[in-house]
């Protein structure tokens, strides 16, 4: 309690509210508690600038603490005390984030100081948007002094990485049941004894997402704020309940304390046959991810976000967080039976009766999502940690058609896309149809490194390199023609490349090399259509097949550009290698 206290308290003032654990509805019990009014102590990094010390009447009251509530718990609290909670059929807890529906990356902050300004990646194509300290200190007082105002506060505390040499201690405190079961689940769980011992987290997150931040603050550019504080192991949320922003915070700060330990961090699901063979699927956000790690017939060891270490893998967290648009129990059974009591569904539609869920209902976000514990898909490796890599999958929505279906990389290759990042969704399908937007994203996760990707890079190749692993290219996009032409590659169909992939039957396969891009395709799959294999088959007019992949390439040399002047690791002929292995023509 005394640490919550001060993690609570306000860097200014002597006196915040008090801090006492348990629901303010249970009336009684806290006074019986002793209402242990822990002295408010300032906290003990004391800015330079900081005002003097105030006391005020925010002293008068109290703050509730439920801590580390379990999710039965937690669900009582959601069904009432927010609206829009509900528990649908299979016994989900179904919420809504409010107005924000996916992350708010223009309003992501990191608070440039001397340290940051070294060591982060900033200027163009950086995820990094600077703020100060003293508007760091602005936003988070903001946050905390809301908080406060409550009648009671969410504190998780909990770990991240299942690598036990490497385990980050997190604390989270919150408004919402909703974001406090988030965490329970997409974070991993203390046993009892673990909690006991907690101590000091390393790193906070103050979410205070339903109040604005101040717009007319220096560098705010909405009402709208995540703001990341290195120095001061923080986060503040403003702005946004879209709880997805926790987590994807939290990831940016492993893509920061990992490397400097050697580690490396990436956007990445993971998972390991019966024979230990793992293998890392990369991709932005919609390209399969969750959907080809979770596979019946091997075992999960993450869906989203590991580290590489000397050790082998990990799972950075203790939850998978699905898509859910079109799920269907048929096309992705272990998804589908994972939806249930614990499970956090966010803005999905369900029948006001049955509570049955609509999950082709769009009309509150496409992006709707289920977030479960791992242990929830019952083929997840506990604890999540594996062998090193076998297979490094780079996955691409090829919204364009005319990537191939697969193809094997060689390492500068494997670079190569790994550094560009691509993927061409296509955005809102309501006013018919639209163009196909390339979307590039360093490290298949721009948004959330904080180091140039060319360092992330170079440790893949360094550890791929050294331990032998293969990469591979899957586009899980158009076939046939581009959108608006052709279909999606099916789903089975992928799956069985990935078998391939897997069981090392594409190892030995024939291959040819096609133009422009020069990948190696192979000739034949089992259970997968050949002609499928080289897109050009695919589509009728092939003149606007060359036109397409040309163009295409053309955004490929384009984005690449920035990077051209950078060296990757120490060895030069690599980065030649690089350069040379994207399109030519
Ligand atoms: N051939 C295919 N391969 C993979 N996914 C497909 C394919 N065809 C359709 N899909 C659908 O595409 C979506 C892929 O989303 P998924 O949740 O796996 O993305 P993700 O990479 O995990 O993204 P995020 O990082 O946002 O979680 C799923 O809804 C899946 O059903
Ligand atoms: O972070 C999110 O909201 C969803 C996700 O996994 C991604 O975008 O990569
Ligand atoms: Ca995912
Ligand atoms: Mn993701």
């Amino acid at each position: 309690m005394q640490s919550i206290s001060a993690s609570l308290a306000s860097l200014t003032r002597e006196t915040g509210p008090k801090v006492v654990k348990g629901d303010p509805a249970r009336k009684g019990e806290a006074a019986a508690n002793g209402a242990p009014p822990t002295p408010q102590k300032h906290h003990q990094h004391h800015h330079p600038a900081a005002p003097t010390i105030a006391v005020s009447d925010s002293s008068l009251k109290f703050t509730h603490v439920l801590y580390n509530l379990s999710p039965a718990e937690l669900y009582e609290q959601a069904i009432k005390y927010e609206k829009g909670s509900f528990i649908t059929s299979t016994g989900a807890l179904a919420t809504l984030s409010g107005a924000k529906t996916g992350r708010s990356p223009r309003d992501k902050r990191v608070v440039k100081d001397e340290a940051a300004a070294q060591e982060l990646w900033w200027g163009k194509g950086s995820p990094n948007i600077e703020i100060d300290e003293h508007t760091f200190l602005t936003n988070r007082e903001r946050a905390v002094d809301y908080l406060n105002s409550l009648d009671k506060v969410f504190v998780n505390d909990q770990f991240l990485n299942w690598d036990p040499e490497n385990r980050i201690k997190v604390r989270i405190i919150s408004a919402r049941a909703y974001h406090s079961l988030f965490m329970h689940n997409m974070c991993i769980r203390p046993t009892d004894e673990e909690l006991e011992s907690f101590g000091t987290p390393d790193f906070t997150i103050y979410n205070a997402g339903q109040f604005p931040c101040n717009r007319y603050t220096h560098y705010m550019t909405s009402s709208t704020s995540v703001d990341i504080n290195l120095a001061r192991r923080e986060m503040v949320i403003l702005g946004t309940q879209y709880a997805g922003e926790m987590k994807k915070g939290l990831f940016g700060v492993m893509h920061y304390l990992m490397p400097k330990r050697g580690i490396l961090s990436l956007h990445s699901g993971c998972n390991m046959g019966k024979d230990g063979d793992v293998a890392l699927f990369f991709g932005l956000s919609g390209t399969g991810k969750t959907t080809l790690s979770t596979d019946h017939n091997r075992l999960l060891i993450g869906d989203d976000e590991h580290c590489w270490s000397d050790n082998g893998v990990s799972n950075i967290e203790g939850g998978c967080y699905a898509k859910c648009i079109d799920l269907s129990q048929e096309k992705e059974p272990d998804i589908w039976n994972a939806i249930k009591f614990g499970t956090v569904l966010e803005n999905v539609v369900f029948d006001e009766h049955t509570r049955e869920v609509d999950y082709t209902d769009k009309s509150v976000t496409e992006n709707t999502r289920a977030a479960y514990p791992i242990e929830y898909i019952p083929n997840a490796k506990i604890p999540c940690v594996g062998p090193h890599p076998k297979n490094v999958i780079l996955l691409a929505c090829d919204a364009f058609g005319v990537l191939p279906p697969v193809s094997k990389l060689n390492l500068a290759q494997t670079m190569y896309h790994f550094i560009s990042g691509y993927t061409a969704l296509v955005a809102g399908t309501e006013d018919g149809i639209k163009e196909p937007q390339a979307t590039f994203s360093a490290c298949f996760g721009a948004a959330f490194i904080m180091l140039h990707p060319t360092k992330y890079a170079a440790m893949l190749a360094d550890k791929m390199q050294k331990y032998g692993a293969t990469g591979w290219l899957v586009n899980t996009g158009w076939s046939g023609g581009r959108y608006g032409v052709g279909k999606r590659i099916r789903l089975p169909y992928t799956r069985k490349i990935i078998d391939a992939i897997h069981s090392g039957e594409l190892l030995t396969a024939n291959y040819k090399k096609t133009e422009v891009f020069g990948l190696e395709i192979p000739t034949e799959i089992d259970g997968v259509p050949s002609e499928i294999l080289d897109p050009i088959n695919t589509w009728t007019d092939k003149a606007a097949y060359k036109e397409t992949l040309l163009r295409l390439a053309g955004l490929f040399k384009k984005n690449f550009e920035v990077f051209a002047s950078y060296k990757i690791g120490d060895d030069s002929s690599l980065t030649d290698e690089i350069l040379a292995a994207g399109p030519n023509f």
